[in-house]
């Protein structure tokens, strides 16, 4: 399939190579110094776009695939405040809209047993919940959109949790989830889930050792989106 990329830093590069080794074409890499080049781009040679810019440029990069009718698959972070409205761009739209803060596989099987983890501790109120997250130091954005992910999987399973907070700033400790976010190069992304009592410590680590997990994940996505039109998620695409 033909594949735009819009971003071509760090993801879209790997991103670049991983799809071709799969057989694709890449058929445009658009960054903010060459973003003039997209007008050149014909949207009736494009399958699907994967876009991974920065926080400020996302929607109006998913809205230029949208207006012309083609799926987006998007894994920028950062941005999230704007989702509604994105989401009923594309249902208005002839294209589709594909968002994940984590197109790892290994990362959404930890994001199911977090949720797993947190039914069974809705039961013991004696822990303190707390997240870290760790990237590499060009990252933009805090705390992850990975942590926040897993602080919301910890919201809707646990009633003594109903927001989350970087940590040390939140008002109400009692009901906010602290996340420490740590800028450590050459960290590809880490993310820790604690629950600790006085009598012990539970601790779920996933370690991502490259980048190499998202990319293909975001690649998988491209090719299974592929002719589908509407707003889908990691739970549209994966049978567990
Ligand atoms: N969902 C996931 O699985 C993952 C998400 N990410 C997210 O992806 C984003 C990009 O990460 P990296 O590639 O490491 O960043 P990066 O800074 O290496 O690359 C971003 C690229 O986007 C380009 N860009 C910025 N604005 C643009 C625009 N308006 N149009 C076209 N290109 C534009 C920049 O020139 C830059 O080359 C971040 O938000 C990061 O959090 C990163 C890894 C995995
Ligand atoms: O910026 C990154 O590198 C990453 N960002 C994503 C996030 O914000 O969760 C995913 C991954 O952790 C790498």
């Amino acid at each position: 399939m033909n594949i735009l990329l819009l971003g071509y830093g760090k993801m879209g590069k790997i991103i670049g190579e991983i799809a071709e080794s799969r057989g694709h074409q890449i058929v445009g890499r658009i960054n903010l110094e060459n973003r003039d080049e997209l007008e050149t781009i014909n949207p009736k040679e494009v399958d699907a776009i994967i876009e991974f810019s920065q926080p400020e440029s996302a929607v109006e990069n998913i809205k230029w695939g949208l207006d012309r009718g083609l799926p987006v698959v998007s894994g920028t972070t950062g941005w999230l405040s704007r989702k509604a409205e994105v989401e009923a761009m594309a249902n208005t739209s002839e294209g589709a809209f594909f968002y994940a803060s984590n197109f790892s596989i290994g990362v959404n099987i930890f994001f199911k047993v977090n949720t797993y983890l947190a039914k069974l501790m809705n039961e013991a109120n004696e822990y303190k919940i707390a997240i870290e997250e760790i990237h590499h130091t060009e990252k933009k954005d805090a705390p992850s959109g990975t942590a926040i992910t897993l602080a919301e999987g910890i919201i809707e399973n646990i009633s003594s949790k109903s927001t989350w907070d970087l940590s040390g700033q939140s008002a109400d400790s009692e009901r906010s989830i602290p996340i420490t976010s740590k800028r450590i190069d050459p960290a590809p992304g880490t993310h820790i889930i604690q629950y600790s009592s006085d009598i012990d410590t539970i601790e779920l680590i996933h370690t991502a050792h490259s980048r190499k997990g998202f990319a293909l994940g975001a690649v998988l996505v491209a090719e299974w989106i592929k002719d589908k039109k509407g707003v889908f998620s990691m739970d549209d695409f994966l049978s567990f």
